[in-house]
Formats: C-alpha cells, structure tokens, sequence
C-alpha cells in the first residue's frame, strides 16, 4: 500500500502546488476553519490546476479552478468524476452520515447516477420559477414574524446591539419548514422547544460532521452494510465507542421524527382524500414535500421513491437550504452595515417600488426581480463570499481534460494545455477561489464592486454558467436545485428589512470561518459558539 501510494503521488510532480504545513499532508490545510486564504491564494499563486501533496495518510490530490477543466469535470466528462466516496460535498457530509449511522435511504445529495437522476427529477420539478413564486406569500409571513420581532426588541431600547444572526437562523429555519416541508417551527416564539431542539440538533450536525472528514472512509464501509436492519440496531448500540458519534446520534433523534410524522400525516391525507386534499394541509399543500410526496403519490410504481428516499430528502432540503441562506444574509448585513451609502441606495431603491403598490401590499416576485442594485449586491456577495469554498470528486479511470490555462511545468518550464488526472485521484474543486481569480475576473476581483453588475461591465466568465458564470450553485448534475428559491428568499427577507431598520457595524472585527459554510464569529467571542457570537449589528427602527 506504500508502495502504491508512493506511486501515485509521482504523476503530477510537475504542477506547481503549496507545501503542506505538517506531515499529514495537505487535507488539514484545505480543511482547516482559516483556510479562506489558502484558498483564495491558489489560482494567484500556483496556478489554475494546483498540485497538493498527499502526506503520511495519502496520495496527492490537484486543486482545481481553472474553466475548460471545470466545464469537463463537472458537466461534459461528469460520468468520471463522481463524488469522492469518501466525503462528497457540504448537503450531503450530514446526509452521508444519516444513513451511514441509521440505515435511513440516500436522499439526493448522496446519490449519483441514474438514481441520482430519478430522485433530481422530483427535486427540479419542485424548483420552477413559477413554483417558487406561488411561495411569496409563505416568505412574507416569516419575513413579517421577523420584522415585529425585531421591532418590538428595537423599540424597548433604540439603537441596541442584536446578534443578527440568531435572527436569520430564526427566519431561514422558519421558511425552510413552512415552505420546505409544511412545518413550523415557533421560531420566533422564545420559548419554542421545537425551535431550539431542531436548532440545537443542525447546529450540532454541523461542526461533528466537518471534523469527520478523515473518518469517512470508515463510515462509507459501514454505509454498505447490508441488511440495513443491522446497521441500525449497530447504530443503537448504547456503548457506541465514539462520543461525537453517540452526539450525532442525539441530533438525528430530534431531526428525523419530525420529518417521519410529516409523512406520515401528508399519506393518511392522501389515502383519506387523494391529491386534492392536500390543500387542506399547512402552507395549503404548496410546501416543496407536501408536492414531491403528491408528484410521488401520482407516479407510476416503476417511478415512484420509497418512503425512505422521500423522508432523505426531507432532510436534503432542510439542510441544503438553512445555512447557506441565513449565512449569506448575515454577510449581506455586515457588508451593508459597513457601507451606509450603499445601504441607503438599496432602500431607496426598495421605497420607490413600494410607492407604486397599494398601500400595505407586498412586493412580489416579479418587482423583487426587477431591482437593479439589489440584484447587484446580491450577486455581488455570492460571488466573492460564496457560502460553500469548495467540493471535490474523485475519477473513476484516466481521464484527459482541456485547460483554458496552461500549466508551467515546475520540472522544465514547459506549457501543457491538457492535464492527466490518473484514475482514483482525489479533484478538488475552488468554487471560491475561481470566483475570485484575478485572470478570470480581472484585477479587483477580489474587490466587492456591485457596479460591475449594474451596467454589465462584467463579461460572463468562462466559467459553468449556472448563475453569471460564478461557482456558487455549482454546475452540472449536482447544480443547487434550490437557486431560484434562495434568490427570492435573500432578496425579499432584506428587502423587508432595510424598509423598516438601519444597519450599523459593532466595533469588534468579525471573522468568516470556514466551516461546511461560510461561519461569523465576533473576534474574542470566538469560544461562545455560533449562535451566541455571530454577527452583531446595531439596529435602529425608521
Ligand atoms: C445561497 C444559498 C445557497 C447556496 C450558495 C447553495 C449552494 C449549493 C451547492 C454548492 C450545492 C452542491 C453541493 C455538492 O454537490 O456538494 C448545493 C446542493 C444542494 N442544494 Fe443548495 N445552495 C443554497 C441554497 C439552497 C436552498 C434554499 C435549498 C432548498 C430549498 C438548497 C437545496 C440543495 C439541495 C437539495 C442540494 C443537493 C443537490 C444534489 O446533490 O443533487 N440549496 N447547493
């Protein structure tokens, strides 16, 4: 095994890469909670392939962020590079471990292939424009909750300190239950224990699962034993010999019933009255499950998911849109905190398309669309603050793959415009730091300029052109299903927000954290936990 993982290291000796900090290779550095930099440095430094030297525990890897070879790895060559079956992406390192720990199906964030394509099906046929647009109103109430809230807070002392945070988590939890899954959570409400139990369980799930990363080869073993009977009672086990394995365990206890009585409910609704007494139900039957388990109820049995796979992607959902969204929303605070004349155009341009509705009404999805700079700012943030800094594949045999940049040899200076990636090496992919790469986007790439949206000055980068050729959804097979519904999200709760409160920085430094997403924390506040040291503005009423 040395022998062979000597060998393999051998195949790119000639791609310039960093030098791992500890023997362990280069998997702590790419993983490491301030490994933004490192990151971002990597197209400037080495190059848009990189090489990362495997250590002690591994082969070498390539650090990729060049176009022509993310247009192949991802969309026109993606049936070799499959997720890495050791760690495959930020949705599914929680949706890996569910089944993993509890004999619960895969839900579509970790599976590939042709089921992969079944159950994406279903998950697309969710995400329409027009679909996501019958969910405004289901957004407003929550977006609503939070503006009282927040007001009656302000109101008892004007110009108060308040974690911002806690309250996107409240909100995005909030519209991910009502519109994800048909479900409330009480967010607002202090006293909620279903809040602060679901709460607690995904933000537990989340630092466990991304310290389990040099783990996962073991996991994934387990994950393929059959009977799955078996692997759940294992898992049961009350002498579990591993205490974040026996915490997960917890998490999963709070999250997974909850998803099963929803089915559950959802189904005696369909027996009892078929299809059209859904609109019975919460959030009138239009949440995203309540129309996958009617799409499913419809299917033809060759067609249709096992309740296991439906109640997968319950959580897929739940978890591919919480954080993401209540992450982004918190940077679009502080950026906007930080910037008061960015902030006062931005609700300019809100009051000027509220003053043509009728008094008291809501703008809609179409006016929410049609705001120039908040498009802007938006687009903006996602691209240099993208809340998910990479994911990675591995290939399945030799493949070659253009590159729009050449590779300079470290061994004779020689260009190369193919590159080699040998069978089982590890490919990550820089979705963060190909958004920032000074040769794709020009020299202030690393600057937040909205103005290069508003007029265009920005050309569409060579980039997979999922959302203005950046990285941030992704692209290909595995491309975010939820976009269209995360745009309206962040751009209708902000737009109620800057109509009724100003924004203003602490004066203690914030800190992104890479964690599976993007993480604030208040500098010397780091030790407090997410929840309690986040993102702190000052916030007055107006
Ligand atoms: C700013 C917000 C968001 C960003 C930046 C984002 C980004 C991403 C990325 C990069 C992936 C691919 C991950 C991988 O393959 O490892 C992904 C997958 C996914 N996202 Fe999102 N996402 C966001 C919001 C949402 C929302 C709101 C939902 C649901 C309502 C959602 C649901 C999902 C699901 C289900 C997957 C798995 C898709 C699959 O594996 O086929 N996301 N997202």
């Amino acid at each position: 095994a040395i022998f062979a993982a000597m060998k393999s290291k051998t195949p790119y000796a000639y791609i310039p890469g960093p030098t791992p900090s500890t023997v362990v290779g280069y998997l702590l550095d790419l993983h490491s909670p301030d490994a933004l930099p490192w990151h971002f440095n990597m197209p400037e430094e080495y190059g848009h392939v990189a090489r990362l030297k495997g250590g002690l525990v591994g082969a070498d890897a390539l650090y990729i962020t060049d176009p022509a070879a993310l247009n192949a790895i991802l969309i026109r060559q993606q049936a070799w590079f499959p997720e890495s079956t050791e760690f495959a992406g930020y949705v599914n390192v929680r949706s890996i471990l569910f089944p993993v720990l509890f004999g619960i199906s895969d839900g579509v964030a970790s599976v590939q292939g042709l089921e992969h394509k079944k159950q994406r099906k279903y998950m697309d046929a969710l995400f329409t424009a027009n679909r996501v647009s019958k969910l405004t109103p289901i957004f407003y109430q929550v977006a609503h909750q939070l503006e009282d809230k927040l007001k009656a807070t302000v109101c008892e002392s004007p110009g108060k300190v308040v974690d911002m945070l806690d309250y996107l988590t409240r909100a995005t939890l909030e519209i991910i239950g009502t519109a994800g899954i048909g479900h409330t959570f009480n967010s607002f409400d202090d006293k909620s224990e279903a809040f602060d139990e679901f709460h607690g369980a995904i933000t537990s799930v989340l630092p466990l699962a991304s310290r389990l990363f040099l783990v996962l080869p073991f996991l994934e073993s387990w994950r393929k034993m059959r009977p799955v009977w078996l692997r759940r009672t294992l898992a049961y086990v009350e002498t579990l010999p591993w205490p974040s394995a026996r915490k997960f365990r917890a998490a999963v206890d709070a999250m997974h019933p909850v998803y099963v009585d929803l089915y559950k409910a959802r189904q005696q609704v369909l027996e009892e009255g078929g299809s059209a007494a859904l609109a019975d139900t919460a959030a009138g039957g239009k949440d995203l499950i309540t129309s996958m388990i009617q799409a499913n109820w419809d299917a033809d049995e060759a067609h249709k998911m096992s309740e296991d796979t439906v109640l997968a992607n319950m959580g897929s959902i739940v978890h591919g849109g919480q954080e993401t969204t209540s992450s982004s929303l918190a940077r679009f605070l502080t950026i906007i905190a930080e910037n008061q004349n960015l902030q006062k155009r931005l609700r300019e341009e809100l009051r000027e398309a509220k003053a043509k509705k009728a008094a008291g009404e809501d703008l809609d999805y179409n006016d929410l669309e049609k705001l120039p700079l908040l498009d802007a700012v938006v687009r903006e943030m996602l691209r240099i603050y993208s809340p998910v800094t990479f994911v990675w594949r591995q290939t399945t045999k030799d493949v070659v793959v253009p590159l729009t940049y050449p590779i300079r040899s470290t061994i004779n200076d020689e260009e190369t415009k193919e590159l080699l990636i040998q069978q089982g090496t590890a490919v990550y992919l820089g979705m963060s730091a190909a958004n920032r790469s000074t040769a794709i986007w020009g020299n202030d790439a690393a600057e937040f300029k909205p103005e290069r949206w508003l007029n265009r000055t920005q050309g569409e980068s060579k980039l997979p052109r999922a959302y203005s050729g950046m990285m941030t959804f992704l692209s290909g097979a595995k491309v975010c299903p939820g976009k269209t519904f995360a745009l309206l999200e962040m751009k209708l709760v902000l737009a109620v927000l800057l109509l009724s409160f100003s924004f203003e920085p602490i004066s203690a430094p914030i800190d992104w954290r890479m964690g599976i997403t993007l993480e604030p924390r208040v500098r010397g506040r780091e030790n407090e936990g997410i929840s309690s040291s986040s993102s702190f503005s000052s916030v007055t009423l107006h």
